[in-house]
């Protein structure tokens, strides 16, 4: 009985845990080989600045012998609360959302002292039971190495991808490597590596100086033709920020750049990856248009037509009124309807900018025709370029919009 018992609860669960990540378009694991080398720092700023860039964002902390995560957002002491049979995430803000082991302590100092099964059921928990809500990110906070947190997350969380973080020195990349091999054998794709403390600028020379050495976190994702997502140095604002719970968007030195750089890499990786599935992923796709088919003026068309995708078929077909034209404010427009695509005839370099910054893939040089299509070309990949065909007879450039 209490083995049928066991296997319903189970089951149960795994529904539960299959109906969340349904609603969660991008699943990411920060991981590190090592201890210490910045990845509660990565992982919560992907989450604060994703956030920043109107994404919905749940950040999870699985790392249950230290995790950082609340005292880096200044949520020490985060409570878990419970409303029915549904763990509330804490809301850092509108569209970041948090739950932190550090949430089942007593006192913030507490240890917890787990064997495997329970970290495992901790996080089958949180995957099941938090009221997260329709994700855009889920990011999740492991502790270093490979063992039962990441594995869990892995192995449960299907679609996972994961962002390795590492500093420059040898004795880091030893770890990283065991990392990606790691991700090999639970065929968890590696999103990317990160090289943190990566060379430190003196603010008295204003030199450079290679602490850490620099540049292994690049070479080892060339020696695994992994991608890599950026560098960020060793910058004495980052520990005042963490100690004082500030994320790294609160800044004013240059690593908040590279911060913002690494994110719209991430995200640029994340478009194209859709983009080669061959619209297998989940897709919103704009376009705009004049009389029912593409208008070759983007920054002047009556509507755009929204198209979602859903494993390769449009599932729903949308027609909305963009605001007023000026400079930036269409291309800003298309980012927060949430579309992860968008098909033109033409575009001038400033709204291109925009969209890429904002993790929108744009395909340019499409011909006039039916959004319906358009979208079937370009998931068949047989969408043909033909030249960037913004018309010009307004008398202006494409660049002013
Ligand atoms: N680029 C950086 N420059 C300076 N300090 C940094 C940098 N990145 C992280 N730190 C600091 O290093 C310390 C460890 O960072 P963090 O907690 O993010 O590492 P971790 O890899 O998650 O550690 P753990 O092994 O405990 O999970 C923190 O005090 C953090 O503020």
């Amino acid at each position: 009985m209490a083995c049928n018992t066991n296997d319903q609860h189970a089951k149960a669960q795994d529904q539960q845990i299959t109906r969340f990540l349904e609603n969660v378009d991008h699943k990411i694991l920060v991981m590190s080989g090592k201890g210490g080398v910045g990845k509660s720092t990565v992982a919560t700023s992907l989450a604060v600045f994703l956030g920043n860039q109107g994404y919905t964002v749940g950040l999870l902390d699985v790392d249950v012998h230290g995790p950082s995560v609340a005292g880096l957002l200044g949520l020490t002491g985060l409570p878990l609360n419970t409303i029915g049979t549904q763990i509330q995430p804490y809301y850092y803000t509108d569209n970041v959302k948090v739950v932190s082991i550090q949430g089942l302590l007593k006192q913030p100092d507490d240890p917890l002292i787990w064997r495997g099964p329970m970290k495992i059921g901790i996080i089958r928990q949180f995957l099941a039971e938090v009221n997260w809500g329709p994700l855009d990110f889920l990011i999740i906070d492991s502790p270093p190495g490979t063992g039962d947190e990441p594995l869990t997350v892995a192995q449960t969380i299907t679609g996972c991808q994961a962002v390795v973080v590492t500093t420059p020195q040898e004795i880091a990349l030893a770890d990283v490597r065991k990392s990606i091999q790691f991700c090999q054998t639970v065929k968890m794709p590696v999103l990317g590596i990160i090289e943190n403390m990566s060379g430190f600028v003196c603010p008295s020379c204003g030199n450079t100086h290679a602490i850490f050495k620099s540049g292994g976190g690049e070479k080892t994702a060339a020696k695994y033709h992994l991608p890599f997502l950026g560098q960020l140095p060793i910058d004495p604002g980052v520990v005042t920020a963490g100690d004082a719970g500030q994320s790294l968007d609160t800044l004013t030195s240059h690593t908040k750049t590279q911060m913002q750089e690494i994110v719209s890499q991430l995200l640029h990786n994340l478009s194209h990856q859709t983009k080669l599935k061959g619209g297998k992923s989940n897709m919103k796709i704009a376009i705009p248009v004049v009389q029912g088919k593409l208008c070759t003026h983007f920054g002047h068309c009556e509507q755009f037509a929204i198209l979602t995708v859903a494993d390769g078929e449009i599932v729903k077909q949308e027609a909305l009124t963009p605001p007023p034209h000026a400079p930036g404010v269409i291309p800003n427009w298309v980012a927060a309807q949430g579309c992860t695509d968008i098909i033109v005839g033409g575009m001038g370099e400033a709204a291109q900018a925009i969209l890429q910054q904002r993790g929108v893939t744009v395909a340019c040089g499409a011909p006039v025709d039916t959004p319906a299509n358009l979208v079937a070309l370009y998931l068949r990949g047989e969408l043909v370029s033909t030249d960037n065909t913004c018309d010009h007879e307004h008398g202006h450039s494409c660049d002013s919009h």
